[in-house]
């Protein structure tokens, strides 16, 4: 049974596929992504590195647990938990381990009203770790503009490495800054996420606004594939399922949910739902 497309594949998809020249990160990139739908399906449980033990997330292994065991393709957790959950990762079908490498203390997490951002694990510590990809934030906004060149510099050195490393880089691209009034603006969106790709990212983590207009902007300017980012769980799997059919819709490649993948009662079953939703899993011609 040969493998068939969930969808036409695309001329940049098919290009990315072929591709004889493919750095090595970008091979271990292409293993975050399944084949049949081009897409990739990942559970960010990093949340807890920056707030503590949230809702729902009391029993950072059992939850651990949880999510691996529903397929998901990436889990992204912070340098503690990889290590002390190696073993969920230990097998050929278990996700790939994606760790976050910085702290950044911006919106939500300012401590004491101050915005920052300090880096937790170089690349070469985080694949020691065994991580297959690792992701650092880009922020937009800082109310002090030093900090933001400080963000600037920090990606682009660690791309360097990771390239060096041939090891992924997400960066996840945000307009969260004291300054930056519109988180929800798209042009300041897409601009972030365009930053991040000419600083050297293989993969941008960006928030969609809801609006698939808004979504094609970001996806179209931004010359690697994005991400979308959950945020506060919904509570209402029909709207979660319509925020990422309108992802794809305008060109996501793929989702890094966090509260709205675990948040939840049973957070096995909810993430497979979406497994099979990001994967197209009952759509017509798939599977072969
Ligand atoms: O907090 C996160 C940072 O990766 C992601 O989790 P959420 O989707 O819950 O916002």
């Amino acid at each position: 049974m040969g493998w068939r497309w969930a969808r036409p594949e695309s001329a940049r998809e098919r290009r990315e596929r072929m591709n004889p020249t493919m750095s090595p990160a970008q091979l271990r990139c292409g293993r975050l992504f399944r084949r049949d739908s081009g897409r990739s399906c990942m559970v960010a449980f990093d949340r807890t590195l920056l707030a503590g033990p949230v809702d729902h997330a009391r029993d950072a292994l059992g939850v651990c647990a949880a999510i691996t065991a529903a397929g998901p393709d990436a889990v992204l957790l912070s340098p503690g938990l990889l290590k002390q959950n190696a073993a969920l990762f230990a097998c050929r079908e278990a996700p790939a381990a994606v760790v976050r490498i910085d702290y950044p203390c911006v919106g939500d997490f300012t401590l004491a009203g101050e915005e920052h951002q300090r880096l937790l694990a170089t690349p070469e510590e985080a694949q020691a770790l065994g991580a297959d990809a690792v992701v650092m934030c880009l922020i937009s906004g800082y109310a002090d503009p030093s900090r933001e060149a400080d963000n600037l510099a920090r990606v682009a050195q660690t791309a360097r490495r990771c390239e060096a490393l041939g090891l992924p880089l997400i960066v996840e691209a945000v307009v969260w800054g004291e300054r930056e009034g519109g988180r929800l603006d798209p042009e300041r969106i897409a601009r972030v996420a365009r930053i991040a790709a000419e600083l050297g990212a293989d993969l941008v983590k960006a928030q969609f606004t809801g609006e698939v207009a808004d979504m094609r902007l970001l996806a179209e300017s931004c010359p690697v594939p994005v991400l979308i980012l959950g945020g506060a769980a919904m509570g209402d799997d029909a709207a979660l399922a319509r925020f990422t059919d309108q992802a794809f819709e305008g060109g996501a490649r793929g989702v890094i949910f966090g509260r709205n993948a675990w948040q939840r009662d049973d957070p096995e079953r909810g993430i497979r739902e979406l497994v099979a939703q990001v994967h197209g899993v009952g759509c017509e011609g798939h599977g072969g």
